[in-house]
């Protein structure tokens, strides 16, 4: 997978919003977020069926107007029926072996690390990108482990060498430098985004920080 894809990886479920998750998600990628994950979890989330399902399928629209990936978390039965492009799965989801055995050739599939040795066998089992945290704290996630810091970011950069890393849970702009520097090739956020006043300004400001790692 090309690094430039995990610049702005922007995540959203119905329940992260204030505001309508379509005009949230519309507003991001107007501000130049460079991948999208649908993500239906936690509490007051659509659970399964049509209305999930719709959601899906508008989300997959806009994305593909703005030529951005569309990935869903964990539901990879949902992703094969909206032709999403690939899926996110952790480490008690379902694994890449069984992914690959019936998605489409060209899936982009990611795979959660909060350590190394969950990192190198992701890697080691043909993981696309690998999405390493959470590296802060985090009222998102409820069930989020302890935050491994951006020394814990480093050491699995460094065990891992050159797949695609990027780094996820409680991040905000001022994060952005110390945690590319760190071995990031991109950050990955929902409520710094789909929190915001302004979502289209702060993906904006997302993408001016990591350009400077990419231009
Ligand atoms: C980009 C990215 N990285 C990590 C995660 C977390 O996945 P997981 O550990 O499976 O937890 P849930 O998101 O399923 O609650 C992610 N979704 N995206
Ligand atoms: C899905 C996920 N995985 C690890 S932390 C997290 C939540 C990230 O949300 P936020 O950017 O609001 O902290
Ligand atoms: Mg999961």
């Amino acid at each position: 997978m090309d690094n430039k894809y995990l610049q702005v990886y922007f995540i959203l479920g119905s329940n992260n919003a204030t505001q309508d998750p379509l005009e949230i998600l519309e507003q991001a990628l107007k501000g130049g977020i460079t991948c999208f994950q649908f993500r239906e979890k936690g509490t007051n989330a659509l659970m399964g069926g049509e209305t999930k399902k719709q959601l899906a399928i508008q989300m997959r629209d806009l994305c593909r107007f703005y030529d951005v990936p569309f990935l869903i978390n964990d539901d990879v039965d949902l992703a094969l029926e909206v032709d999403a492009d690939g899926v996110h799965v952790g480490q008690d989801d379902m694994s890449i072996l069984e992914i690959r055995k019936i998605c489409p050739a060209d899936w982009i599939i990611g795979v959660s690390a909060t350590n190394k040795e969950e990192a190198l066998q992701a890697k080691a089992e043909g993981a696309d990108y690998i999405g390493v945290g959470p590296i802060y704290s985090t009222n998102t996630k409820e069930d989020a482990k302890q935050p491994i810091g951006e020394k814990g970011l480093l050491e699995i950069r460094e065990a891992l060498s050159s797949i695609p890393i990027v780094a996820i849970g409680g991040i905000r702009l001022g994060h952005v430098m110390q945690l590319m520097k760190s071995g990031a090739n991109g950050v990955s956020v929902i409520s710094a985004i789909s929190h915001a006043l302004n979502p289209e300004q702060t993906a904006k400001v997302f993408l001016s920080h990591t350009n400077y790692f990419f231009l």
